[in-house]
């Protein structure tokens, strides 16, 4: 059935007009519902029988904003005569300075977009528990609609910049004590009190009250000048490279110092400029990439549901598996920890208790809810508790033997619905399964260290894995507040395979001459949270020496052989597991430089002897990026061809919630084509024929880069999902 999309407008007998928004599912503001609400807003403000207005919207959800697919097209055209004049002519106009008072009847939620218009009105009735916020930042752009303006007005100047630069929403609970919502009744009664409420505005009973003209929240100048100092020091601080941010506080100010219809009209134009801005797009593009993620082809729209999953059992203590156990027991999933002797199954359960403590001393967990948490779990040393589980998920270390007597071991002692779940991050399913007839259950469920706080759960299924254990695992990823994405079976799956280019070229590179700190200072500068030498760091060496020789048993053919990882090792320098890797880790400060590493890097350096005449390269800052990351991509060319991902956007939302790359680049495919495949094939040609195949070009990138198309075009033959 065809979605109804419309503004529709009915008029009572009491006088009130109720003008409703509807395009499901969150009725957000698409072109034909900004002109509708122009047209009613019209109407009722000409007609005699019209006293007082009410503004809702339908199906429980007031608006989620502006329609985020009218920003899409204008980044596709760059045409932006799309967007509709709204912030003037409606908003303040049509609404605010409409001489019928305005009530919103909010429920659900008012984002964006849907908070601004509800601002514009001269009073605010919500439902309980609805969703207050202007995520506009979230997108590259800032609110459009006033919001800038009129939300300082309603909850002052600290509180608005705080919610506005950190995308922060807020429940109708909060926002009743803020100022902002004026009544918070029940759902049945939400109607019926903003009629009333808005009745009352038109016979004098209640205030008149325009936010817009309002300064009783804003406090004097100096007063503002200095929120407004803190709120700099807080973007710098938090998007150092997001125009946005930084333009926002610029549009409020312009409010404070020269008016609330000032401020509005240089938001509008703000707004104009950053739509179009590289950060938009990339941000626009990680919005509808995630939400892609959902849509399974034969698994998502094969007419299945997904069973209940109510027990769970993690096999291995260590740091993943404390951390899956810590994802499922937050989401009030029972969990069974099996580990191998009581010594090893005490510190697994003493990893979740930490990581449990953890979060409530953050603020991010009450007492009450961790002690829920704890009391789900139960640490065993055998298999008697797995009779009736619903789910294994295998966490012990990547060794093939290991974990192949496992997963037979698991076929006898689980029930036969039970799902058969590897955390591997890089063997091959196929493998793991080999000497079990339970294939169909056999998947891949890999999460990315810590597992209890990186959102990436890396869904991974072989040619035997049934739909339905695949939807089962998407639906638990959910409920445990991940984003699952589907991926085919290859050593490392999509991403540490799309990402094994990353370290070998920052390997190739530091032997070729180039200081590492300063490798890592440009990556860190590009964006992503830590350069190779530290990411490496960070997972530990020891893992580094163990995955190699997998890796280089498939793809041999394009790896550097690095003895550096070797000799790091050897020289007592596990990462900041032991305190000392490429940096040193000390208790309550930052990872800091060791210069005596350097020695390290000689000895590799003279074992490789690849610098060029034995002297180091020169090479520039944006050099490195392409020397680091073009690899990257050249990777991901093979992955898209090989059809590991469903869609290119899945491999982007991969790279950014499990590798953190910036998601204001927009993942790494969207970022490559960007830059655009002729010139990253074009350099790569350059780089393979001065330092060698590593670097050579694959098929799919010189395909692309000759024919004119982008890399996220897929030719879908060769998937393997
Ligand atoms: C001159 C122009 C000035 C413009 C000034 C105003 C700007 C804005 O308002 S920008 C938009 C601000 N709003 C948001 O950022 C909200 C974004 N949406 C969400 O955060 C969530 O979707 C949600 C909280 C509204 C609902 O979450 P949930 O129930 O989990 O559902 P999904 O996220 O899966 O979304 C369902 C479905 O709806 C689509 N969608 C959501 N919001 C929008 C939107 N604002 N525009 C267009 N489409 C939206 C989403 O893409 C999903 O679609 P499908 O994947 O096709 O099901």
């Amino acid at each position: 059935m065809a979605k109804k999309i419309g503004v529709t407008m009915d008029v009572g007998n009491d006088g009130v007009a109720v003008i409703t928004i509807s395009n499901p599912p969150v009725n957000s503001l698409a072109s034909p519902i900004i002109a509708g609400l122009k047209e009613k807003f019209r109407d009722a403000n000409q007609r005699n029988d019209v006293r007082a207005i009410v503004l809702t919207g339908n199906n429980g959800r007031f608006c989620g904003g502006f329609d985020i697919n009218v920003f899409q097209q204008v980044h596709k055209t760059g045409d932006l005569s799309v967007m509709p004049e709204v912030s003037v002519d409606l908003v303040c106009n049509l609404m605010e300075d409409s001489r019928k008072p305005l009530v919103a009847a909010v429920e659900g939620l008012a984002l964006g977009g849907g908070l601004e218009l509800a601002m514009a009105c001269h009073a605010r009735v919500s439902a309980p528990k609805a969703q207050l916020g202007l995520p506009e930042l979230t997108l590259g752009v800032i609110p459009g609609f006033g919001g800038t303006q009129r939300l300082p007005r309603l909850v002052g100047l600290a509180k608005a910049t705080d919610m506005i630069l950190l995308s922060k929403s807020i429940s109708s609970e909060e926002g009743q004590k803020l100022g902002l919502i004026d009544a918070l009744v029940p759902p049945g009664e939400l109607l019926s009190t903003s009629r009333k409420w808005a009745l009352d505005i038109a016979d004098g009973r209640k205030p008149f009250l325009r936010s817009l003209h309002r300064t009783d929240k804003i406090g004097s100048l100096s007063e503002a000048r200095a929120i407004l100092k803190n709120s700099r020091q807080l973007a710098k601080k938090i998007a150092p490279k997001m125009p946005q941010h930084h333009a926002v506080i610029e549009v409020i100010e312009e409010g404070i110092v020269h008016g609330g219809y000032s401020g509005v009209l240089k938001e509008a134009e703000v707004f104009r400029q950053l739509v179009l801005s590289d950060t938009a797009k990339g941000l626009v593009h990680v919005f509808f990439a995630q939400r892609a993620t959902s849509k399974v082809p034969n698994v998502t729209d094969a007419g299945l549901k997904p069973r209940p999953i109510k027990k769970v059992a993690v096999i291995g203590g260590g740091l993943m598996g404390s951390g899956i156990a810590t994802a499922l027991l937050l989401s009030n999933i029972r969990v069974v920890l099996k580990e191998i002797n009581p010594e090893y199954l005490m510190k697994g359960i003493k990893t979740v208790e930490g990581n449990i403590k953890g979060l409530v001393s953050r603020g991010k967990l009450t007492q009450d809810k961790a002690g829920k948490a704890l009391s789900l779990l139960k640490g065993v040393l055998d298999y008697t508790e797995f009779k009736d589980v619903d789910m294994v998920i295998e966490a012990v270390i990547e060794n093939i033997q290991l974990k192949q007597n496992i997963f037979k071991e698991l076929e006898k002692v689980c029930p036969p619905h039970c799902i058969l779940a590897s955390n591997t991050s890089t063997i091959d399913l196929n493998v793991i399964g080999e000497k079990t007839n339970s294939k169909d259950r056999i998947v891949g469920a890999h999460f990315f260290s810590p597992a209890h706080l990186m959102t990436l759960l890396e869904i991974v299924r072989s040619e035997n894995t049934s739909p339905q254990v695949i939807l089962d695992l998407m639906a638990v990823g959910k409920a445990i507040k991940k984003v699952p994405v589907v991926v085919g079976n290859c050593i490392g799956f999509a991403v540490n395979r799309t990402f094994f280019p990353y370290t070998q070229a920052a390997h190739m590179l530091a032997n070729l001459g180039v200081d590492l700190f300063r490798i890592d200072s440009v990556i860190t500068s590009f964006g992503l949270p830590l350069g190779p030498f530290q990411l490496g760091d960070l997972a530990g060496h020891g893992i580094g020496l163990a995955v190699g020789p997998i890796y280089a048993k498939v793809y041999g053919d394009r790896m550097f052989r690095s003895p550096l990882t070797e000799l790091l090792l050897k020289s007592g320098r596990n990462g900041k597991i032991n305190g000392r890797g490429y940096y040193i880790y000390e208790k309550g400060s930052k990872p800091k430089p060791d210069p005596s590493v350097l020695s390290v890097v000689e000895e590799s350096r003279k074992l490789t002897n690849i610098m060029p005449g034995g002297k180091p390269i020169s090479v520039t800052d944006k050099e490195i990026v392409e020397m680091i990351l073009f690899p990257v991509v050249n990777e991901a060319c093979r992955v898209l061809d090989e059809g590991v991902v469903i869609r290119a956007s899945d491999l982007d939302i991969a790279s950014v919630l499990g590798m953190s790359f910036p998601s204001y680049r927009g993942g790494i495919v969207f970022w490559a084509d960007m830059i655009g495949p002729k010139y990253i094939y074009e350099r790569l040609k350059e780089m393979s024929e001065t330092y060698g195949s590593f670097f050579k070009p694959s098929r799919y990138l010189e395909e692309r880069a000759t024919k004119g198309m982008p890399l996220s075009e897929l030719k879908s033959s060769r998937s393997r999902l």
